[in-house]
């Protein structure tokens, strides 16, 4: 079938990473911010990882530019609504979107008016498409663990008024999750919801870590998990979610190849995967992609995507109300298209 038409979720989707070419230009235009070029194809380079990417840490030196327009209350809400209405067009139904707020703090703005600006582009975007949105809120592994308790007591300020949950994020290789220990114990005494990168860059020590220090529900890729069979129990056990973005990780050579990613694998082992696009600016990909090269690469079936969106709409961090109206939304939509 045309995977485009089939209804999805991203739980994995990074803001700064996500903006078209297109509106970078557009806000630099607005507000006179210099690019390196401002033709579109030409810019898509500057904003899109080669094939010869060598490492997550090469592949985050392409969200300079986006964060270079991303500095301004219109430029976020610009930005967040252009997202839902993307994500629409590749009948995302769920969608939630994570960013870090200090990033967007150059030009003076606060971080809770980072948030409330970003939150209110969602809000305009569920409003025009048929997406519901949510946020994540990012801390950033090179920030000091202040600041990221500071973004865990915004987090807690907006929680259920757009924001779901947190998420720690960055170069994994040099700032393992333990640094952070203190700010996600606040978010777990606060019931934040929690998810976090590891097992990417680093290995699966990485994960044991962010399952059992910090309290994490979800992992960001956890590439590595397979290297410890004790903590892939572990992992069954606590109905640990995954969130994997096959392109990124053949991209940031968390995998080797397509080959060796590790997707199928955890899918016949019986752990709860899903899978997410995590740039799609940077990695050049979109959802329906992704899906696509699940089943064109790993051979999953249609009922196996199913299964897969209902493990993103289980992981979700939407409360219980929400959960329950787009699990109908799904149901329909499903039956709709035989499944
Ligand atoms: O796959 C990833 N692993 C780790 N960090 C990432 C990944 N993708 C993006 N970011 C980082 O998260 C920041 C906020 O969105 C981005 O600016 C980038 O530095
Ligand atoms: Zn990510």
């Amino acid at each position: 079938m045309n995977l485009q038409l089939f209804p999805k979720i991203d739980l994995h989707y990074h803001l700064d990473g996500s903006v078209s070419p297109v509106t970078l230009i557009e806000i630099a235009l607005q507000e006179n911010i210099q690019l390196p070029t401002m033709n579109v194809d030409k810019l898509r380079e500057y904003v899109q990882v080669e094939e010869e990417c060598r490492n997550l840490a090469e592949y985050l030196t392409k969200f300079e530019i986006s964060k270079k327009c991303m500095q301004s209350p219109r430029a976020l809400k610009q930005v967040a609504y252009k997202a839902i209405e993307d994500v629409s067009k590749q009948n995302v139904r769920y969608i939630e979107v994570r960013f870090a707020p200090y990033l967007h703090t150059e030009q003076g703005l606060r971080i809770d008016e980072v948030v409330s600006n970003v939150l209110s582009g969602l809000k305009e975007g569920e409003n025009d498409f048929a997406t519901m949105a949510r946020a994540i809120l990012i801390c950033m592994r090179n920030d000091s663990v202040e600041k990221n308790i500071e973004i865990i007591e915004v987090a807690a300020k907006f929680l259920d008024k757009g924001v779901v949950g947190v998420d720690l994020a960055g170069d994994e290789a040099n700032f393992p999750p333990d640094l952070n220990k203190d700010a996600f114990n606040l978010a777990k005494k606060y019931n934040i919801p929690i998810t976090i990168h590891a097992g990417e860059a680093a290995g699966s020590e990485n994960i044991y870590d962010a399952v059992v220090n910090l309290g994490a529900k979800r992992i960001g890729h956890g590439i590595r998990l397979k290297e410890d069979p004790h903590l892939v129990e572990l992992i069954k056990e606590k109905k640990i979610t995954l969130e994997l973005c096959p392109t990124s990780n053949v991209q940031t050579k968390a995998v080797d190849s397509w080959e060796s990613h590790p997707i199928k694998y955890y899918f016949d082992k019986g752990i709860l995967v899903t899978v997410n696009t995590d740039n799609t600016t940077v990695s050049n990909t979109n959802i329906t992609n992704e899906y696509r090269i699940l089943v064109e690469r790993y051979g999953f079936i249609l009922d196996e995507l199913k299964e897969i969106t209902f493990n993103s709409l289980n992981a979700a961090f939407i409360n219980n109300n929400d959960k329950q109206k787009l699990k109908k939304i799904l149901e329909k939509e499903y039956k709709i298209i035989g499944l």
